[in-house]
């Protein structure tokens, strides 16, 4: 396990950065690219070892994709030029590719089996099997089908009706993934509106989906074409540089080229209520994502209360908030998040109990937490773990900005799931 430390206390955070590619669309972009007819080229494709893990996934169902840096070319012969691997898929930690894949996959006339690492074996796949299953899939997993790995006999499948428990946009895009290769009307009704980057991806592709408030139906089966995806910076990266600015006396930063996709902008709208200041500069849309700059100044926050149809718009998002609400006034509350305990790790309990132990006060509770925040005074500090967890290793890392004695991060490598140039850029605004 690699060992980090960080000593940012005080080292205000300025200048102008780009965050890597969003995530979630770079994944959508190489999985919809193999299926559509033609070329499709993906600027700004995020190399995270997430992203890596759909490439190569595609690659074994036989897509065409080619890769230099962050340039992405797929060549595309629609879902029929997918065909049966020879081996296992591994999605190494990666959520979003095992479960868009199993919509994907559930619907294509082979076997194939999806696998993954630790956590990605603990997480829940219930979620995307039941539903494929009353669309007539045949889906096997672990634990009277509830875990990965997966095995799918792909099979024609009947659309449907769903009304979705969670809030999911991975359940979501796998559904959408199965019903736009299926004949007749699909149609997914959510809690609250999810990430709407398969929607909007769709669209970019020349497909029709209809959306409504937290609802969207398809008729399938489409045929798509190939297109060129500019990927925005991801605001979920950018989370952890708007969070070092903030925190950090005498900063200001400028972020260019963000995704700023309402159902993603969760944390920005929390922010601006506990009185941080962000501008928004220079909105545009790149392929039907909107993308603006950010600039960011040192504030001092007050406590706030998080909950309901928010959660899904800042979901990855918590760990960070967490890490802010340690230095606002008051007692902040984050409630309804219980789908934190099912990320790769239980974000509820890793959030509270490694920033405790760099001096935070933090409960935890059933679906979330209370953070009581003491400005102006530093968190101690101290050696603190990732657990494998991206998110957390990041949110640790931001806290040596306000930790007197510096943090030490075991489990540094999990960082690069998501980011892997986050420690290179973290020292270009120091
Ligand atoms: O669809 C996506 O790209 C994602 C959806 C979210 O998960 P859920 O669908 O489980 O909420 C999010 O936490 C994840 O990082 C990426
Ligand atoms: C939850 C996350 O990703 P995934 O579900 O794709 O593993 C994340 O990136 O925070």
């Amino acid at each position: 396990m690699a060992e980090m430390i960080f000593k940012g206390y005080k080292k205000k955070v300025v200048g102008a950065v780009r965050v890597p590619g969003d995530k979630s669309i770079s994944h959508r972009a190489v999985i919809f690219g193999a299926i559509a007819h033609g070329e499709t080229k993906i600027e700004g494709f995020l190399t995270g070892d997430d992203c890596l893990s759909t490439l190569s996934c595609m690659r074994q169902l036989g897509a065409e994709v080619e890769r230099d840096g962050e340039t992405v070319m797929v060549k595309g012969s629609g879902f029929n030029g997918l065909k049966e691997p020879e081996n296992v898929l591994d999605v190494g930690n990666s959520g979003t590719s095992i479960r868009l894949l199993m919509g994907l996959l559930s619907a294509r006339p082979f076997h194939s089996v999806l696998v993954g690492d630790a956590s990605i074996h603990r997480r829940p796949m219930d979620r995307i099997m039941a539903p494929l299953e009353k669309m007539g899939g045949q889906l096997f997993g672990r634990a009277n089908n509830r875990l990965a790995p997966v095995a799918i006999n792909g099979t024609k499948l009947e659309a449907v009706t769903y009304n979705s428990p969670i809030a999911s946009a991975q359940v979501k895009s796998a559904l959408l993934l199965a019903a736009i290769q299926t004949e007749g009307q699909t149609t997914i009704n959510e809690p609250y509106l999810s990430r709407d980057h398969t929607e909007r991806m769709i669209r970019a592709f020349g497909g029709e989906i209809k959306t409504s408030k937290a609802s969207c139906s398809l008729n399938g089966p489409q045929k798509l074409t190939g297109t060129t995806i500019k990927v925005p910076g991801d605001i979920s990266s950018a989370a952890f540089f708007i969070a070092a600015a903030l925190i950090t006396p005498g900063s200001e930063l400028k972020i260019e080229s963000v995704g700023v996709n309402p159902t993603r902008t969760g944390l920005l709208d929390v922010l601006k209520d506990m009185g941080a200041d962000i501008s928004v500069n220079n909105p545009r849309e790149l392929n039907n994502e909107p993308v603006a700059d950010l600039v960011i100044r040192h504030s001092q926050l007050k406590s706030t209360t998080v909950g309901g149809e928010m959660i899904p718009k800042l979901i990855d998002e918590i760990p960070i908030l967490a890490l802010l609400a340690t230095q606002a006034e008051g007692e902040t509350v984050i409630r309804d998040a219980a789908e934190l305990k099912v990320k790769e790790t239980n974000r509820i309990q890793t959030v509270t109990t490694q920033l405790n132990k760099l001096g935070a006060d933090i409960r935890e509770t059933e679906d979330g937490m209370i953070i009581t925040g003491h400005p102006g005074q530093p968190l101690t500090g101290g050696k603190v773990e990732s657990f494998g967890d991206h998110r957390i290793g990041m949110m640790l890392a931001i806290a040596g900005q306000v930790a007197k004695q510096g943090v030490t991060l075991e489990g540094s490598e999990a960082i690069s799931v998501s980011f892997p140039s986050f420690v290179k850029l973290l020292e270009t605004v120091r």
